[in-house]
């Protein structure tokens, strides 16, 4: 072993999904931007495994996954996925072809969805401005509720055609989502949950959401709660996004708010998503909240800025939390001095957007070194943020 390579070196194994779209463009954004992190660190090393499966892999092999491929991707310690969708396979096909079978797998039950004011970024919304005027972390329920898949279709081209989509509410499911979201809340300094829920029309799921909500509530009496109905949610969101941090919903309304919620950050283009398996028994996965985004796909233009956060949200959860700091801090830099893509009014694309970050790291590291000036640059120096929640560590 050469002498330099110190031998406890933490090597973490990830598995690439880039997928369809701008998937494949974002995921090599991202793992440019891991690789300069662990070179810029030197204290663990990212061995990432790519794999192919996407739209096109379907059209030519007929499956998106082998039948092995999830028995594939527990070997792993994370991974990391682009989007999948394609308008030439309809989309229910490439969702339960790929994405979902590996969150319901693999056991990846919550999926978080951090959002807020990045430095530089403008909101559509009057009065929202910097960080604390729109902090959210979104906490969706990742395996039942809208999307459990229950349901059929029978006599489907006659007049009499009918069709099911079940929504499916378990114990264990709710009380497990609502306990992570109590934790993540409770590890925020306003130590605040707000509750999703449509319990006057949907009279049986919804209220045993509620009703479960309410007996695990009683285990965190220093969270304060309340309860928002999700139409009225959207307005709360709009007119008064300061009144909300943690907020837990069930797997169709996280989707749909959690969309908003970046738009109302400055774009879909920068939010990510952790899809976490708490306990550990198989890896998580980390992706923007965006899907593959046909419109610009191919044009290099697509924002990367969800992308490097939903990186730094996988070293994080490896164990490498001054890695994500560095990243996000990095990222937060570019997007502070004005370099960002269409989406957010700038005039990059998605290379210079990353090429900006590879600076940053170039400065971070410089400015690790005692002495040396960083006089001359055109970016305001580095400064450390705390960008997400302190997940908990089961
Ligand atoms: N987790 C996943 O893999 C997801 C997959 N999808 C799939 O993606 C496909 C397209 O879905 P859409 O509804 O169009 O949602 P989308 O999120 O792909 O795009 C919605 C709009 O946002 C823009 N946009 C998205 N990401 C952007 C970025 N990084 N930078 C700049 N602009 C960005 C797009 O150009 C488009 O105008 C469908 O097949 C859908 O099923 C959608 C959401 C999530
Ligand atoms: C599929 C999708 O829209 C999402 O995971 O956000
Ligand atoms: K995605
Ligand atoms: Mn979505």
């Amino acid at each position: 072993m050469p002498s330099h390579i110190h031998s406890t070196t933490k090597v973490h194994r990830i598995a690439l999904i880039p997928g369809d779209g701008i998937g494949t463009e974002i995921t090599t954004a991202a793992v440019r931007a891991l690789r300069q992190l662990s070179a810029t660190l030197s204290t663990f090393t990212l061995d990432f495994t790519q794999f192919p499966w996407s739209s096109a892999t379907y059209l030519q092999e007929g499956h998106y996954m082998p039948s092995d491929g999830l028995a594939q991707l527990k070997k792993f310690d994370a991974i990391y996925f682009g989007a999948v969708g394609w308008p030439d396979v309809p989309d229910h096909i490439s969702l339960w072809g790929l994405i979902l079978p590996i969150r319901k797998t693999l056991g990846q039950y919550v999926n978080v969805r951090p959002v807020r004011m990045l430095d530089g970024v403008t909101s559509p919304l009057k009065g929202v401005q910097r960080a604390g005027d729109l902090d959210w972390v979104i906490v969706r329920e990742n395996s039942e509720g809208e999307y459990s898949g229950q349901g059929g279709i029978s006599h489907e081209d006659e007049l009499h055609g009918v069709a099911t989509e079940v929504s499916v509410f378990t114990r264990v499911g709710v009380e497990r989502v609502v306990r992570f979201a109590f934790e993540v809340a409770r590890g925020r300094p306003r130590r605040k949950l707000t509750m999703v829920t449509k319990s006057n029309a949907q009279r049986h799921g919804m209220v045993f959401w509620d009703k479960v909500f309410w007996e695990v509530a009683r285990e965190f009496p220093d969270v304060e709660t309340d309860k928002m109905l999700v139409d009225a949610m959207t307005v709360r969101m709009t007119l008064d996004p300061k009144s909300l941090d943690t907020i837990v919903a069930t797997n169709l309304h996280a989707d749909i708010l959690s969309d908003l919620a970046a738009a109302l950050a400055g774009s879909i283009g920068i939010a990510p998503s952790s899809n976490l398996n708490p306990e550990r028994t198989a890896p998580s996965m980390f992706e923007p909240i965006h899907g593959s985004a046909p419109d610009i796909a191919g044009k290099g233009v697509a924002n990367p800025v969800g992308a490097f956060w939903s990186a730094a949200e996988m070293v994080r959860w490896l164990g490498e939390d001054k890695a994500a700091d560095v990243l996000m801090e990095a990222v937060e830099n570019v997007t502070r001095a004005g370099v960002t893509t269409k989406d957010l009014g700038g005039k990059e694309n998605t290379e210079g957007v990353t090429e900006a970050v590879h600076d940053i790291y170039t400065m971070a590291s410089a400015i690790s070194v005692p002495n040396q000036s960083l006089e001359g640059n055109s970016l305001p120096p580095a400064y450390i943020l705390s960008t997400s929640p302190r997940l908990s560590k089961r």
